[in-house]
């Protein structure tokens, strides 16, 4: 699913209405329907229907006072507060202000106060204060009516975005509505699928408003990875498929003090449908490994009585990679500066696809500009947010202010793909292109998630996918993995073992969505 900024959003109207001839007035008239529809359906078998629309001055308002209306001709009771003079509206939210019955609006420019009474009894608030237009932190009689809206204790359908929530980052302008229902229309905003803004949604629906083809599809903006994107994404295994079609990934993990890292980054491979699995590890923890795996391969390395990986093994690890299809390189590593050393080798002289993760980066992180020197071999980096900070030589709160525009800056400065942990992973490619993770729960806020996620890239990888696919479908099966284990566990104490064991369950999920999909389109 494709989502766009706010201000893509307004360009995209103005284009339908400048180049196509579809007037305002009637895509206002489409986006109240469908807000309308949607009540309808959600609220309509209730015998009180008493939908209270509370509007701003700009066309969100507009929209609300179209819901109004629509809503008073299928016979319902809906009444419209305005935060604003009536004169201060203008285009088309004033053309539909003045088909509204008279006494259906309340203006309240002031202040709410004596219009608290109004929301009583009400089946359903239509917040229709601010849309993709709101361009400052919300204050004033557009606060108190937040708050107003969000005390009621009334279900809440928002229109386009919850009104304070910044369309193009999720993020709170001061304070913001909390919907049950947000519709928005055409393409689904940043701020509907980013948090906070996405909790803050409740149940997002997209309405069709007629938004001709051709602006749709010339947008700019980011995928958003849902069920069906994934599962498009997806390639079921062939009926002659074997272990070498699968992929022969290569794992260089482990210290001591850290086998669970290299375990759980193997283990997490071969669920995740690797043909072969072989882990490369400092000899001394080789016994170990032996025994926490089962289906990997494992190869010591380093002297016997290495406990970390040491510079002086590259033509070791070259070796292995050589005979391998993808070679993954960092969990549990450590930093011992032999261990660095090492990292920054095999930069440059490993030819295959690598996926770097925990240590690996950090050891990235002192040289970035090693990167470059692997020039055409495809890399991916898997860094959370400190590690992300790290990378770029900032803070936490500024990489997490924009996390989009800090993974697509340095995807495309260092010719990278790259995995923004957090909720909401962002996916960026190194021509610019960003995906947004639409999988995943705060369960998954534990140690060893991310060699997991290691492991997973690297089986997509070693299977052949297009990296930016291999990552969007890594990111997801990950959270979707995740997502099965709510039900049975809640969010406290699920651990990256319970995802691990949960990722054939979740492929499983896409090759049955995939399988759904294609009987719909052959019965169409
Ligand atoms: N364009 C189209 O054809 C279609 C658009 N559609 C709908 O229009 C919406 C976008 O409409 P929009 O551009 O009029 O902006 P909107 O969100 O209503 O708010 C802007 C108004 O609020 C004000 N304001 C801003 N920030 C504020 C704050 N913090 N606190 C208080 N006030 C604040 C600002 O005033 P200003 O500061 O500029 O004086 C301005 O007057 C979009 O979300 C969708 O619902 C659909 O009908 C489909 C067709
Ligand atoms: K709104």
């Amino acid at each position: 699913m494709k989502v766009v900024s706010g201000q893509v959003m307004q360009l995209m109207d103005r284009r339908a209405i400048g180049e196509f001839g579809v007037p305002g007035v009637e895509l206002m008239e489409r986006a109240g329907r469908g807000c309308a529809d949607v009540i309808e359906e959600a609220f309509g078998e209730q015998d009180a229907r008493r939908a209270v629309i509370v509007a701003g001055k700009g066309n969100n308002g507009g929209d609300g006072f179209v819901i109004s209306r629509l809503l008073a001709e299928r016979g319902w009771e809906a009444p419209v507060l305005l935060l604003a003079a009536p004169e201060a509206v203008g285009g088309d939210a004033a053309a539909n202000l003045a088909r509204l019955a008279p006494g259906t609006v309340r203006s309240v420019p002031q202040g709410l106060a004596g219009a608290e009474g109004l929301l009583q009894g009400a089946t359903v608030i239509v917040d229709a204060l601010l849309g993709t237009g709101m361009n400052s932190e919300v204050t004033g009689v557009y606060g108190e009516a937040i708050d107003m809206i969000n005390a009621a204790g009334v279900p809440v359908v928002s229109v386009d975005i919850p009104s304070g929530v910044d369309a193009a980052t999720g993020k709170v302008l001061g304070r913001a509505v909390r919907a049950d229902i947000t519709v928005t229309f055409a393409l689904a905003k940043l701020g509907n699928v980013l948090y906070p803004g996405a909790d803050l949604c409740g149940r997002l629906v997209v309405a069709d408003i007629g938004m001709p083809d051709a602006v749709v599809a010339e947008a700019e903006g980011v995928e958003f990875v849902d069920l069906a994107c994934a599962a498009g994404l997806f390639r079921p295994r062939s009926a002659t498929a074997h272990k070498g079609s699968g992929g022969h990934c290569l794992i260089v993990a482990g210290s001591t003090g850290k086998t669970g890292a290299a375990a759980m980054a193997a283990n997490s491979a071969q669920r995740a449908g690797a043909g072969l699995v072989t882990l490369a590890v400092p000899a001394a923890l080789n016994p170990i490994l032996e025994q926490k795996t089962t289906e990997a391969m494992t190869i010591p390395i380093g002297p016997e009585e290495a406990g970390y990986l040491r510079a002086g093994s590259l033509a070791d690890i070259l070796a292995a990679a050589a005979i391998r299809d993808v070679v993954a390189l960092g969990p549990g590593i450590g930093t011992a500066p032999s261990t660095v050393y090492l990292v920054h080798s095999l930069l440059a002289a490993l030819d295959k696809p690598l996926v770097l993760d925990a240590d690996g980066l950090n050891a990235v992180a002192l040289k970035p500009e090693l990167l470059p020197a692997r020039q055409d071999r495809v890399t991916v980096l898997t860094p959370h947010p400190g590690e992300m900070a790290r990378l770029v030589g900032c803070s936490v709160p500024e990489v997490e202010a924009d996390r989009i525009g800090c993974a697509r800056a340095f995807a495309t400065r260092y010719r990278v793909y790259l995995i923004l942990k957090g909720a909401r992973s962002i996916i960026a490619a190194p021509d610019g292109s960003i995906a947004v993770n639409g999988s995943g729960n705060p369960g998954m806020a534990t140690g060893g998630m991310g060699d997991v996620l290691t492991g997973v890239v690297a089986a997509f990888l070693g299977q052949g996918y297009h990296p930016f696919a291999a990552c969007q479908l890594g990111a997801f099966v990950h959270g979707h993995s995740a997502d099965f284990l709510v039900e049975p566990m809640g969010t406290q104490g699920m651990s990256a073992t319970d995802v691990q064991e949960m990722l054939p369950v979740a492929l499983a999920s896409l090759a049955a969505s995939r399988t759904t999909a294609t009987n719909h389109q052959q019965g169409e």
